[in-house]
């Protein structure tokens, strides 16, 4: 998969010929540009052979006249290629880093599971930076320095063919030097955005794991993973350096050996009176405008074979399968009352490694179902497995008699709300985070929400009350406000199935007892799971599934489950003593 890459005629389809115009524009820019590049050495011919050894001063205005004109319609020219093609570029990417976060957003848990987030952020905000050198000036100064360097050619062997020739093998030789060390690079390119994303991704970790590095004391340990890492990325910048540096003082070697040996031959010529002065120095000049591109195209190479290698990554990520990519899932939910059944359920996160087996039950619409069990029991996983983030490898799952597996996921998350433990708020004010879901939800609903998550009882307090800023910017919240926030977004969003996955955490009483006013409200008439850990919720639930080992190892309500004396009564009596 990695080493799929994409081809040159591929980037030419998809990126530069939808923009042929704008391409062919740039073209011609250039090709102006670069026809205007040639008055300067020719008229200096004219200058030096005719205007000065005739003294004709009319020749000598005519001349300068049209370097003037030359000169400027290459400023004018050069502005306007990169004001076209750069702007377009910058476009592009915009454009690119949009369809790449959109993908990265519908590909599905499981792949979030197994990629760093900061990875993900370079592969949307790098990679796809290549494009500029692509669309932008990168590829028509390639082709125009082509063109320059072809017109070049047939000038110097119309004034001289011995010379020209003897410039041609160290060109040619660069030339062959070139191509090799391109092949090297590229791989190079490729390498560093994966070590970046690496990098970055470690690095966001880090930073947002610092309580636990700290708690641990292990800073320095963090510190040398993050020095192998920028150390691996070091020496991958330092290879294509090298590389790169091999090629340019190749190339003015090269090129000094051409210039020499033309300074040698030229100057033998006029001494021979084979050739004007004019002409030796219209010679060197357009020399320079032969070689000038050569030497770019090094630069430039590199620069395409960046861009080419941020987009196999790219392409590479665009080929993942997403979640609407599920041809099956064509069953579309109007309305839903939010009835589902667990039918013989068994998955596995990794082959052969079976973590539920044969879970069967069934949760009428607003009942709330209370996973218990042991840590790594598979609560989580059935909550996944009913939220759609995962798929049954085997059994069926069906939400109001359709199978869940084909139903289109859109239609089924509309109704779907999740409530998890260390519940993600954003940065942003109190109100924008409980409107996440709904953001134009009428001030009625949202005040309806405020109300029955409690959450008005410690916003009031604030300055700003609703208004208030949360995160880096803003006041800290304590677990319990945090939670509450969570609990009115869900009520907010009005789902008809929940997911709950309760907070472990010990909170002081009161604020215990108004997270249990607001999940009553919360539950009611919704189908929800929950991931129970407190009694009080388990004791209402209307079916409590004590997990064990990926099975069902009871089923009942808290009474019949007592009565029965099995594992859910050790695991009460137990919790009820501490
Ligand atoms: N993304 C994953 N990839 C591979 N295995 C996983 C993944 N997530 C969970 N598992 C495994 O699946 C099993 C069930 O995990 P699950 O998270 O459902 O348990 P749980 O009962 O919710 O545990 P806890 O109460 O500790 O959260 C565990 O053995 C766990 O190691």
């Amino acid at each position: 998969m990695a080493d799929k890459k994409v081809s040159i005629l591929k980037a030419f389809k998809t990126i530069i010929w939808p923009r042929r115009n704008l391409v062919f524009i740039g073209l011609l820019l250039i090709v102006i540009s670069k026809a205007a590049s040639f008055v300067t050495p020719i008229a200096t011919k004219y200058v030096i052979d005719d205007a000065f050894a005739n003294k004709d001063v009319d020749l000598l205005k005519y001349l300068v006249g049209a370097i003037m004109i030359a000169i400027t319609i290459q400023a004018a020219t050069s502005f306007l290629l990169t004001y076209i093609l750069s702007v377009q570029a910058q476009f592009l990417i915009s454009e690119l880093r949009a369809q790449v976060q959109k993908q990265v957003l519908s590909l599905p848990i499981r792949f979030f599971d197994n990629t760093k987030s900061g990875a993900l952020v370079s592969r949307i905000m790098s990679d796809v930076e290549g494009v500029r050198n692509l669309i932008g000036t990168g590829l028509v100064q390639l082709v125009g320095g082509t063109v320059t360097a072809i017109v070049a050619l047939i000038l110097l062997l119309r004034i001289s063919v011995t010379m020209t020739l003897f410039t041609l093998l160290p060109l040619a030789i660069f030339g062959f030097i070139a191509l090799r060390a391109f092949k090297i690079i590229r791989p190079i390119f490729r390498n560093r955005g994966k070590i970046n994303a690496e990098v970055t991704g470690r690095l966001t970790e880090t930073l947002g794991g610092v309580r636990v590095i700290k708690g641990f004391n292990a800073e320095a340990q963090e510190n040398k993973i993050f020095e192998v890492a920028v150390g691996k990325l070091f020496e991958n910048v330092k290879k294509s350096l090298i590389a790169t540096a091999a090629m340019t003082s190749s190339a003015t070697f090269l090129i000094g050996i051409a210039t020499t040996g033309v300074m040698g031959l030229g100057g033998y010529k006029i001494i021979q009176d084979e050739l004007t002065i004019g002409q030796f120095i219209e010679f060197t000049v357009i020399l320079g405008l032969m070689i000038a591109p050569i030497v770019q195209m090094s630069n430039i190479g590199s620069q395409l074979t960046e861009a080419l290698a941020g987009l196999d990554r790219t392409e590479e990520l665009m080929n993942q399968v997403t979640e609407a990519d599920e041809k099956n899932r064509t069953i579309k939910l109007a309305n839903i009352k939010g009835d589902m059944v667990f039918k013989d359920v068994s998955f596995a996160y990794e082959e052969d490694k079976e973590v539920l087996h044969d879970i069967s039950f069934e949760a009428k619409s607003g009942d709330v179902i209370a996973l218990v069990g042991s840590s790594g029991s598979g609560k989580s996983t059935i909550a996944g497995l009913a939220a759609t983030f995962l798929n049954p490898d085997a059994g069926k799952i069906t939400i109001d008699g359709n199978d869940l597996a084909k139903v289109d996921l859109t239609s089924f998350r509309q109704y779907l709300g999740v409530v998890l433990q260390d519940d993600f708020l954003f940065e942003g004010t109190i109100k924008e985070n409980i409107l996440f879901p709904r953001p134009n939800a009428s001030e009625m609903e949202l005040r309806a929400a405020v109300k029955a998550a409690y959450v008005d009882e410690f916003t009031d307090r604030f300055d700003d009350g609703l208004d208030t800023l949360i995160g880096e910017r803003g006041v800290k919240l304590s677990g319990g406000q945090r939670q509450r926030i969570a609990i009115a977004r869900a009520v907010l969003a009005n789902p008809k199935v929940l997911i709950l996955d309760e907070a472990t955490s010990n909170l002081d009483t009161e604020s215990e007892a108004l997270i249990q006013k607001s999940l009553a409200e919360l539950t009611k008439g919704r189908t929800t799971f929950v991931i129970a850990h407190r009694l009080s919720t388990i004791r209402k639930a209307n079916q409590i599934l004590v997990i064990e080992n990926g099975r069902i190892a009871e089923q009942g309500t808290h009474d019949e489950l007592i009565a029965s004396e099995g594992r859910y009564y050790d695991l009460f009596t137990y919790q009820a003593r501490i």
